[in-house]
């Protein structure tokens, strides 16, 4: 029979394992984190991400942690999230993890944060548009986007959740009606667009990716994911085979990934690399730094529909200056009223689902 003090001792260790804030010492004495002479929360910022356990949220949480410019990360997740968090915060980098599982905890996960990235709901199969995810992510984006109006209404969001053309118009109506909504601040994320325009362009010029810009804009999904191909940079042309290859091949580059994967999922390191590139680009405007450009999609008056994706400009306060679209050639004039067709309907229905 084990005496009292073994089984404390017992207690002691395996409390010690489940709560990241206590660290299991040699000899079995138990410190508490709170009682370590860290200070953490220097000098950055305070991200979370919602979803950080799933298949885009662990390799993001995972880049986020090695990024400079992140002091406090926040890892929320209705599963899993001790695991991941245990895991990730062994990492020998600056930013201070902490995990939150369930929502009673998503308050204290997002008091405070500067930037909130969400990737969470369901990911598409083959077969599947994404807006047959509506039904499921529209509800867990809308009780994320109230949970960021009462505790974090000043942090900058990047929507990952699909379908994107519907699930930022739902974030918006959601902080009017708290009286939070700053549109300088909710960015639908279609980092992943460019990503793989850059690469797919690139392969066919025979360029090195990293040295290839590919502006992307309208929307994310199907024929609303418009590349501007005329607009590449470094400046080049293509012939007519070329640019019907590449525009099919950027607006189904989801629908590819989820076929390869045939039902286990869609796009994850692809996105969490993306979600990453486009996030500390946010966090580089909040720094103040100057001439940060990307595309994204944001409440905008470029075209007659009131949310679209285009190149940006961001600051200090997120969104600081949409850009024009530019001279666009036939071709694309063409794509662009097939996407605002698709996108007018795709918006509607988001602004619908929480207007009811
Ligand atoms: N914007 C873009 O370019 C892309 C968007 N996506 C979208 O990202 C979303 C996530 O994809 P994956 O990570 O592959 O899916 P996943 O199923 O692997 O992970 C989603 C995570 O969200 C969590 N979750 C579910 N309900 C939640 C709630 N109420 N609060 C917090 N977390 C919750 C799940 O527990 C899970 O861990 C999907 O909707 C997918 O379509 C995927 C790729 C690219
Ligand atoms: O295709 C999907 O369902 C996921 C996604 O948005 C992408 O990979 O672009």
């Amino acid at each position: 029979m084990q005496s009292s003090s073994e089984i404390n001792q017992r207690i002691a260790r395996i409390s010690a394992h489940l709560n990241p804030h206590t660290i299991q010492m040699e000899g079995n004495s138990v410190l508490r984190r709170d009682n370590c002479r860290a200070k953490g929360g220097s000098a950055g910022f305070k991200v979370a991400i919602l979803g950080a356990a799933g298949g885009i949220g662990q390799p993001l949480a995972m880049l986020m942690k090695m990024n400079p410019l992140v002091s406090v990360l926040h890892l929320y997740d209705v599963v899993n999230t001790p695991g991941v968090t245990s895991d990730i915060s062994h990492m020998d980098t600056g930013a201070v993890v902490r995990g939150f599982l369930g929502k009673d905890s998503l308050e204290d996960a997002l008091t405070g944060m500067d930037l909130v990235i969400i990737p969470a709901g369901v990911p598409r199969k083959p077969g599947m548009t994404r807006d047959d995810l509506f039904n499921i992510n529209a509800g867990i984006v809308k009780t994320l986007c109230e949970g960021i109006s009462k505790c974090c209404p000043r942090a900058i969001v990047n929507l990952i959740s699909n379908p994107v053309n519907s699930t930022v118009p739902i974030a918006a109506e959601v902080f009017k009606k708290a009286g939070t909504y700053d549109p300088r601040r909710l960015l639908g994320v279609t980092m992943l667009d460019v990503v793989r325009a850059n690469t797919f362009v690139a392969e066919v010029l025979g360029l090195d990716p990293r040295e290839v810009d590919v502006p992307v804009v309208g929307g994310h999904a199907g024929v609303t994911i418009l590349p501007l191909l005329s607009q590449v940079k470094p400046s080049c042309s293509f012939t007519p085979q070329e640019i019907e290859y590449l525009t099919t091949r950027i607006q189904n580059g989801g629908t590819e990934v989820v076929e390869a994967k045939a039902g286990a999922g869609s796009a994850t390191l692809s996105m969490a690399y993306a979600a990453v590139k486009f996030a500390d680009a946010c966090l580089r405007g909040l720094r103040g730094d100057a001439g940060i450009v990307e595309c994204a999609f944001v409440d905008s008056q470029v075209t007659e529909l009131p949310f679209f994706a285009s190149k940006v400009r961001l600051s200090r306060n997120g969104v600081e200056e949409i850009y024009p679209l530019g001279p666009l050639n036939e071709y694309e004039r063409n794509g662009l009223e097939k996407a605002k067709k698709e996108l007018a309907g795709s918006i509607d229905k988001g602004i619908a689902f929480v207007r009811k």
